[in-house]
């Protein structure tokens, strides 16, 4: 099924200063915005100067689109002219990208955009990028209208009805009791549909403002806020966010300190993140050195829920590429499972749909293989009016369907706030 990706046209590339203290969101045209930032920082963008679009590989479990991914942007890099006054990472040719979480299904992509506004700390930048030296892309004066309200929303069940969801993670307790697997992640989605196209900058503020901790992220239509970061890598240098085991807020001081408390003792739970960091130790072994991971897990508190987290850090062995360290961590054991191959495998026969880019790497990667990637949680595709939103629970020997309905449940928050005036 594979074909080869369009030819990456020459392009001419301008990052210059920009003394702007305005907020990153304050910059994006209406349309198709394109977007990742954390606390402020990151990068926004707007417009197409080039894209990558890959159909999907036959056996999808490899990782074909993520190296022809890296091969296009090379050949990218090789025939842009770049002027960089900045000179930090995201500065230059930067490509934003989203991956399919199954390499079976359609829609991975890579976006190089005509106009990048970006922001670490005090530091603010422009990049145009133009088909040829001393243009200028007509999308920089793209007319920034305010962002609109969402306005009524119809809810509909999504590919999966509530209970058959439920009997599906029943299925998979007993196929884990029965050891054909120790854990797999099983996802369900719920659609709504506006009145009026959605206004993807709205859900981006909203994002943001209840979500500061997470990265928030739109590529092309995947809109949401993750608190997972698969892999930053500045430099040599690289760093990761895992997470597995999760309980919801409680209501009072007290309930939310009996549910963390309940989570950081629960053997279920540091067995399920035991396997998450398994699985990055792992998948990293052979790219890079020095792993380091904590003991234990940290407590890691959002707006909606709480999870184990574990903060890694380590130092890529040469000529490694960032795509390459994407490849070898998807899909983690918090949106996959373990092992690996079976957990797919029962992930196709029990959800009943094509996650698409849900659980996928979602981020950006610039022309020095500096970046940040994400995995596509919390989120939703958006197309015109209406939203597909997902959410996944891990499911290990002790898992009942209940809990795991209402975990889904605090997880579908995030965007179901988003989208609520
Ligand atoms: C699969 C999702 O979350 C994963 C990430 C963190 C904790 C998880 C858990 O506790 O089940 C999930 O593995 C999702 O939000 O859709």
């Amino acid at each position: 099924m594979s074909v080869a990706a369009a030819t990456p046209p020459h392009l001419a590339v301008r990052t210059v200063p920009l003394r702007d203290g305005r907020d990153l969101l304050d910059h994006l045209p209406a349309g198709a915005p394109l977007a990742w930032s954390h606390r402020g920082d990151g990068l926004v963008a707007w417009g197409e100067a080039a894209r990558f679009d890959w159909p999907g590989e036959d056996s999808g479990l490899g990782a074909e689109r993520f190296t022809a991914a890296a091969a296009w942007l090379a050949e990218a890099a090789a025939k842009t002219d770049v002027r960089d006054g900045v000179g930090l990472p995201g500065t230059g040719l930067v490509a934003f990208g989203g991956f399919t979480f199954d390499g079976r299904s359609a829609g991975s992509s890579l976006v190089i955009p005509r106009v990048i506004v970006g922001r670490r700390a005090d530091r603010a930048w422009l990049t145009t990028v133009c088909d040829r030296p001393g243009t200028h892309p007509g999308e920089i004066l793209d007319a920034c209208t305010p962002a609109r309200p969402i306005g009524p929303l119809a809810w509909t069940e999504g590919s999966i009805p509530a209970a058959a969801w439920g009997e599906a993670v029943t299925t998979a307790v007993r196929r884990i009791r029965a050891g054909e697997l120790s854990k797999v992640v099983l996802a369900r989605d719920v659609r709504a549909r506006a009145e009026q196209d959605i206004d993807i900058r709205t859900l981006l503020r909203r994002l943001t403002r209840d979500y500061p901790g997470c990265y928030t992220f739109s590529i092309d239509g995947m809109v949401g806020a993750t608190p997972e970061l698969l892999v930053r890598r500045e430099g040599g240098r690289i760093g990761s966010l895992v997470l597995a085991g999760t309980r919801a807020r409680g209501a009072t001081p007290q309930e939310d300190q009996r549910l963390a408390a309940e989570l950081t003792t629960s053997a279920k739970d540091l067995e399920e993140h035991e396997y998450a960091i398994e699985s990055l130790r792992a998948a990293l072994a052979p790219l890079a050195e020095a792993v380091e991971t904590p003991d234990r897990p940290r407590l890691l508190r959002l707006a909606n829920v709480q999870h184990l987290a574990s903060p890694a850090r380590a130092e890529l062995r040469p000529g490694v590429s960032t795509l390459d360290v994407v490849a070898a961590l998807h899909p983690t054991a918090a949106v996959g499972g373990t092992p690996t191959g079976p957990a797919m495998e029962l992930i196709r026969d029990l959800e009943a749909m094509d996650r698409g880019r849900y659980a996928g790497p979602v981020g950006w990667i610039d022309a020095r293989g500096n970046g940040e990637w994400g995995i596509a949680l919390r989120c939703a595709h958006i197309s015109g009016a209406r939203a597909r939103l997902f959410a996944g629970c891990g499911i290990v020997a002790g898992s009942t369907a209940g809990a795991e309905l209402a975990e889904a449940d605090s997880k579908f928050q995030v965007m179901r706030q988003a989208l609520v005036d």
